[in-house]
């Protein structure tokens, strides 16, 4: 590009930001028209789909590594265009999206990462709440916690889904970054750390190392116990948003043991998003009792077709009068391709209970 002086490069901004502004409010009106078209159909549900939202993302950043793409990272030209696709659905079906509270959870930050910010959100108590909260109707879609790289599964979120009429039908994957907040300005001034139990799982090196001697006292959220330092003092452990939002100080930042620190979220709802690809399904089974090699019967059928499993977590179930588990299994594929449905329905002949919950597009960003 010739060089141009400052005046020159802030009239071509504006004759950009003209055409930007142009098309979106183009896009937005062809959005209204799918809403239309859908309505005429008999389509009388929301209008979020979360399969189209994956394919328009996984657009988006395949076009940003082509020949016009750069020089903004592929993750910010999809967090843009997630916007975009954000205002644009909102503008017919706003939709509610109950999650883990109270404000400033790492949920909250799952939440408006997947879906945007032009939603409406109803922060929620427990885990169980926010699937009532959706099965009622009360919300479209739910957000819930149900891994950590390094704390492990949520089985709140297990043990929900056993039970549940309700899909998974997306994923969030967050980069979690602890930071130690705060109205006090040293870590020498703080005599108890409140945080989730997740948290401290997390942060447990840390805190040995560096606050061997601060009381450690369990609450339910991150955002309450932003909450409880900025009335009562003391330190908590949670994500900036919460800082922001209780107006705390960051006594020491990105306190994880580990900088990969990532949380798994699921998407709840009542749709069957459609195959796009890239999609992951996830079955709840409980394997034949008494059984010699029960658990390898029920999974051989996923090896034989070299489906790629890439999760298995146990849980018991409560009640049984001999130990017995329920195996969470997610797997690369959809339900509705050949493959995969061959797979399933051996699972199933093989299993005592079994379920699909649901066949979703990986997560894009
Ligand atoms: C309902 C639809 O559109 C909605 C709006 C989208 C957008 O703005 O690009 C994408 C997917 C849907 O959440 C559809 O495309 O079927």
């Amino acid at each position: 590009m010739p060089e141009l002086t400052l005046q020159d490069a802030r009239v071509k901004i504006d004759a950009l930001d003209d055409q930007i502004q142009r098309l979106i409010s183009a896009r937005a009106r062809v959005a209204q028209e799918v809403a239309r078209i859908k309505q005429r159909q008999g389509d009388t549900g929301d209008h979020y789909r979360p399969s189209r939202e994956a394919e328009v993302l996984r657009r988006a950043m395949a076009r940003n590594s082509g020949a016009d793409g750069g020089p903004l990272t592929d993750e910010v030209i999809a967090r843009l265009m997630r916007e975009i696709m954000s205002a644009c659905l909102s503008l017919e079906s706003p939709l509610t999206v109950a999650y883990l509270g109270p404000e400033g959870t790492y949920t909250q930050a799952a939440a408006l990462k997947h879906f945007g910010d032009s939603v409406t959100v109803r922060p929620l108590g427990a885990v169980d709440e926010i699937f009532r909260d959706v099965e009622s109707g009360a919300a479209d879609y739910g957000v819930v916690p149900v891994e950590n790289s390094i704390g492990g599964v949520v089985t709140h979120t297990l043990d929900a889904l056993v039970h549940t009429k309700l899909r998974i039908c997306g994923e969030v994957m967050l980069p979690v970054h602890h930071h130690l907040l705060s109205r006090e300005t040293s870590l020498a001034s703080v005599g108890t750390v409140y945080a989730h139990p997740q948290s401290f799982a997390q942060t447990r090196k840390w805190l040995d190392a560096r606050m061997g001697k601060a009381e450690r006292e369990v609450v339910s959220s991150n955002g309450e116990a932003a909450r409880i330092a900025s009335e009562k003092g003391g330190a908590a452990i949670a994500g900036l948003p919460a800082a922001r939002l209780y107006g705390l100080n960051i006594l020491a930042s990105n306190i994880e043991d580990d900088p990969g620190n990532t949380t798994r979220f699921l998407i709840i709802g009542k749709q069957d998003p459609s195959a796009t690809g890239e999609d992951v399904t996830s079955l709840v089974a409980t394997a034949h009792r008494n059984q010699p090699g029960a658990l390898f019967t029920l999974l051989k059928p996923l090896a034989d077709a070299q489906i790629d499993m890439t999760r298995i977590e146990s849980r018991p179930v409560r009640g049984s009068p001999v130990p017995d588990f329920y195996f969470f299994i997610d797997f690369g594929g959809h339900a509705s391709d050949a493959k995969s449905r061959a797979v399933l329905d051996q699972v199933r002949a093989n299993a005592a209970f079994f379920k699909i919950l649901g066949s979703y597009p990986k997560a894009v960003i």
